[in-house]
């Protein structure tokens, strides 16, 4: 079965994203933002906070950082009891931040046997079959025959048999993160490449994706094993992750409206409020994932700015009951729905909560 996934993304993909994502598709893999080892071994005793995630969110992927074996193989071991569907291990960040510490992030593919007995030590200790997510290449080191040594090294020093190319080098000097998502080119060509010169291992390929046709021509015309959507996901979800069940699963459309896909989240979102004390998660990270639901319809920027607005509020009056994504995502912006052809009159309880406010 070809796997639609939704990349990794620091500062985005948090559970609340993920709630989201799982209510547009259930089928899509969700990863987790990178959690480095060391944060894992250093907070052993409260790792709930950091690794915690609600059961509906399978199949689920942690994404590891880091280079140092020991703290890699006691993070393994710590995560297993979490339950993750998959770990996959962080050879693709270019931050001069991580890149830094030695060797982290891309970096790492300049030390394929490195990357190879981490990842021995990390699926010595997961039940979870273990990935790699990687580039094509770093700085000049960014031939097809590196990168072939790259995959051939790592799989056979590990059962790593699952590579997530995203499919341009990365360089480590001089460009900030953003500018090394665009700038160098993408070559799709290595990643084919790589799927003709190891039948044996599997290939998900990534960058600059930014629809569900075109996952399904990668899948179909082009045969590979799975396509990974990052930006996009997060930008346009419904656009993308609302449609990837039918168009890349094959499963029956399930005809979901907006107005549905708010209300499920609204009681994802009023079940986990504060929940770790302080008011923490808070109204902000909760409502930020759905500021992109109307990506693309008129009006869009006031439904940014309006939560906003709301968020604002929220937060002065700092009290959980001030909180109602009822209130701020569908009573007061009915009209949102009408443009989207959504509004169908349909007797849920946003239509009770616009009621009673207005
Ligand atoms: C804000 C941001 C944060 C990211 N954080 C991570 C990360 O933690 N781990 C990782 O492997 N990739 C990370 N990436 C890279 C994405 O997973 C993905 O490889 C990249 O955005 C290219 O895919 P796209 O063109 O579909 O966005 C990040 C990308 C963005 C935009």
């Amino acid at each position: 079965m070809p796997q639609c996934s939704v990349a990794p993304m620091m500062e985005w993909t948090d559970n609340h994203f993920r709630a989201l994502a799982r209510i547009l598709s259930r089928c899509s893999w969700l990863y987790t933002e990178m959690v480095v080892a060391e944060t894992i071994v250093h907070h052993e005793n409260d790792l709930e906070r950091w690794l915690e995630f609600p059961a509906a969110q399978h199949p689920i992927v942690l994404q590891l950082g880091g280079s140092n074996l020991a703290n890699l193989s006691k993070a393994a071991k710590l995560v297993s009891a979490f339950g993750y569907d998959e770990i996959n291990f962080n050879c693709g960040c270019p931050s001069s931040k991580v890149a830094g510490h030695g060797c982290f992030g891309a970096r790492l593919m300049l030390s394929p046997r490195l990357v190879g007995e981490a990842m021995q030590a990390i699926a010595e200790e997961s039940s979870a079959p273990v990935t790699v997510k990687c580039r094509i290449g770093v700085d000049d080191s960014d031939s097809y025959d590196q990168l072939c040594n790259f995959v051939s090294t790592v799989s056979s020093l590990s059962p790593t048999r699952h590579f997530i190319i995203h499919a341009r080098k990365a360089l480590l000097e001089g460009l900030s993160p953003a500018q090394n998502r665009v700038a160098p080119p993408l070559k799709y060509e290595y990643v084919l490449a790589l799927m003709r010169d190891f039948p044996d291992l599997q290939f998900t390929l990534n960058g600059g994706i930014t629809t569900v046709e075109q996952v399904n021509y990668l899948i179909t015309d082009k045969g590979v094993n799975g396509v990974m959507l990052g930006r996009a996901a997060y930008n346009t979800p419904w656009c993308t992750l609302a449609r990837a069940d039918s168009c890349i699963y094959g499963m029956p459309e399930r005809r979901i409206t907006r107005r549905q896909v708010l209300r499920e989240y609204e009681e994802y979102a009023e079940s986990v409020i504060g929940k770790y004390g302080n008011n923490k998660p808070g109204i902000r990270v909760l409502v930020k994932p759905v500021a992109n639901l109307f990506h693309g319809e008129k009006g869009s920027s006031r439904w940014r700015q309006a939560i906003d607005e709301h968020v604002r509020h929220a937060k002065a009056s700092n009290t959980l009951s001030s909180f109602s994504l009822r209130f701020v995502l569908s009573s007061r912006f009915p009209e949102f729905f009408r443009a989207a052809g959504e509004d169908n009159g349909g007797s849920s309880i946003f239509c009770a909560g616009l009621s009673s406010i207005l």
